[in-house]
């Protein structure tokens, strides 16, 4: 008869049919898609395993959404979220990605509600693993245009991954920078200036995006000293498009976040390092990486 679940030693594990992916809740979601935690069931009792699948709410991002997928089924390290599989069953357009749910969630929401019991110590090797992801993703020539602590997972109190990479490309072809065509909603506190100016982004430019994730992890993620929020403080609430303008003349002049009160001065001097106006003259990801192994070797920081 129709199998109702079918044999296990026949399927292809990373094709996952959309009848037995079962919506729990939301996990997140942007303006063109969201990521939702799934029950992946094929017994049907409840014996499955819980992923996490994202999903487009526009079919024209599907292109995307693929190349996406081209991209996360190939990276394979221990700071990178894993691919399961896709599911693609109903067809065309409609085509989730499926992987790993890590329960405790972002850095953003991680971070406020462990405060007490997370140390400058841990926030540093967490520093560390994201540079570790970051340049194994640079050495396979990609740019990844959206590093931010929401974008983090927590495996565990020592263990961090980056979670998504909707917005990365490939800079194959030895070009050396992505020129950003659509015009999407981007993360512009998060920006380095030649994205913000000429949309030109390198691998430079993922640098100053770390700076910025960095300042978030020393300063918590506290939702008060938010790069958004502590740029609109300093130069100014205006009127929608007049920010990114004010944003980029402040940066241009030479202006940057200040150092968070729980951030200490050596990490800080890191931060101000990605931050360096011209592109070349910013610190890369292997020096950063062994900054914070000297810092984690140090007793007190
Ligand atoms: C932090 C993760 C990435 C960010 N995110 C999210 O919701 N989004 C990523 C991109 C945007 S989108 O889907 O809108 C989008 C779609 C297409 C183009 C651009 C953006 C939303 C939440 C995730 N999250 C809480 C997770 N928690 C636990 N396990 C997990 N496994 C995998 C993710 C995940």
């Amino acid at each position: 008869g129709i199998y109702h679940s079918i044999p296990p030693q026949e399927t292809d594990p990373t094709d996952f049919k959309s009848r037995f992916l079962k919506k729990i809740r939301k996990l997140g979601e942007g303006n063109f898609g969201m990521v939702e935690l799934c029950l992946y069931d094929p017994k049907g009792d409840q014996t499955g395993e819980l992923v996490a699948v994202k999903s487009l709410k526009t079919e024209n991002e599907s292109s995307n959404l693929r190349r996406e997928i081209s991209t996360i089924r190939n990276l394979y390290h221990e700071n990178i979220v894993k691919y399961k599989g896709i599911c693609n069953d109903e067809g065309g357009a409609n085509i989730k990605l499926i992987m790993e749910y890590l329960p405790a969630g972002s850095l953003k929401e991680y971070l406020p509600r462990n405060k007490s019991n997370i140390d400058q110590k841990r926030l540093l090797l967490y520093a560390l693993q994201i540079c570790q992801g970051m340049e194994y993703l640079g050495s396979q020539n990609y740019i990844h245009r959206d590093l931010a602590a929401r974008n983090i997972l927590v495996e565990n109190e020592s263990l961090v991954k980056i979670g998504d990479f909707g917005l990365t490309k490939s800079i194959k072809d030895d070009k050396e920078y992505y020129k950003v065509t659509e015009e999407q909603d981007s993360p512009v506190y998060w920006y380095a200036p030649e994205c913000l100016i000429n949309r030109k982004f390198y691998k430079a430019s993922d640098v100053w995006s770390f700076g910025v994730t960095l300042y978030e992890i020393m300063s918590y993620c506290d939702r008060e000293n938010s790069p958004p929020q502590v740029f609109l403080k300093s130069i100014g609430r205006s009127h929608g498009q007049m920010t990114m303008a004010r944003l980029v003349d402040a940066l241009e002049k030479g202006w940057r976040m200040p150092r968070p009160d729980s951030c200490p001065e050596m990490v800080y001097t890191q931060i101000r390092r990605c931050w360096s106006h011209a592109p070349e003259n910013r610190v890369d990801f292997n020096s950063l990486i062994q900054e914070f192994e000297f810092f984690l070797t140090r007793e007190n920081i």
